[in-house]
């Protein structure tokens, strides 16, 4: 990894900033990723300020030139519970979103819930079956991987200490356990997660500002601060707000 571009931090004044700063950059990626002729992969990520980001695209989308048609939506991770939970990260993302631009069914990639899959581990099969026949075994890549960042530098559901940490040969893994609720989730694994062009960390408070730091420390273990383990191949950003960025 030590040939990707060294990360890049953007500090703004409050989430509200931050949220409509990310919204903007991800409607003009994807709209140049259209203009170039791609049907873009975007990968989203759960959280609190996952949910003003997802408002704040919406509110920006007029005049934005997107294609909602034609966006292929992802997620890090996903809660494994039942499909109209309200802990869904895609439930989360439709209703402050993708339903009101019309994004198609088809076009929105997720892990089973409970009630379509048996396990978690049978959900995060699918899920990585998904990933590989639409991604990877065609060569393509997430244009954008946006992970939200737990105050113990967790991203998607890759925990410290985690022993999935460490699965490297399969692109999505079943998580039990989880030190956040709800206990069983699917996580995209680092393989997953790397295949991105761009890698967006979006962190908003000051109970983030020791992850942040561990994260973007000289030296550090991706054990430790999971945050470690994922660079984009051609440009990592830390969209941070002045609570986040205060041990930076
Ligand atoms: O499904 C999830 O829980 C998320 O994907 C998780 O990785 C989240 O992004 C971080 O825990 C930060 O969440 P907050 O932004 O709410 O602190």
């Amino acid at each position: 990894m030590d040939n990707e571009p060294a990360p890049l931090v953007e500090v703004h004044d409050s989430p509200d900033a931050l949220a409509s700063a990310v919204a903007g950059e991800l409607l003009n990626r994807i709209a140049d990723a259209q203009a170039a002729g791609s049907v873009p992969h975007v990968c989203l990520t759960g959280g609190s300020i996952a949910e003003k980001i997802h408002r704040e695209v919406l509110r920006h989308a007029p005049g934005s030139g997107v294609d909602w048609g034609a966006v292929e939506i992802w997620f890090g991770d996903e809660r494994f519970v039942s499909a109209d939970s309200p802990d869904r990260n895609v439930g989360q993302a439709r209703a402050a979103f993708l339903d009101e631009l019309g994004v198609p069914a088809h076009r929105i990639h997720q892990a089973p819930p409970t009630d379509g899959a048996g396990s978690v581990d049978e959900s995060a099969r699918a899920y990585a079956a998904d990933v590989d026949e639409r991604l990877v075994s065609r060569g393509e890549e997430f244009l954008v991987m946006i992970l939200g960042v737990g105050p113990d530098g967790h991203v998607a559901s890759l925990f410290p200490g985690f022993e999935q940490l460490s699965v490297t040969d399969v692109s999505a893994v079943g998580v039990s356990g989880s030190p956040k609720p709800p206990p069983e989730r699917v996580s995209l694994t680092y393989p997953a997660l790397n295949r991105s062009g761009a890698v967006w960390f979006v962190v908003s408070g000051e109970g983030k500002a020791d992850a942040v730091a561990r994260a973007l420390a000289s030296d550090g273990t991706v054990e430790d601060t999971p945050a470690r383990g994922v660079r984009g191949r051609t440009e990592t950003t830390w969209f941070l707000d002045t609570a986040a960025a205060a041990r930076v």
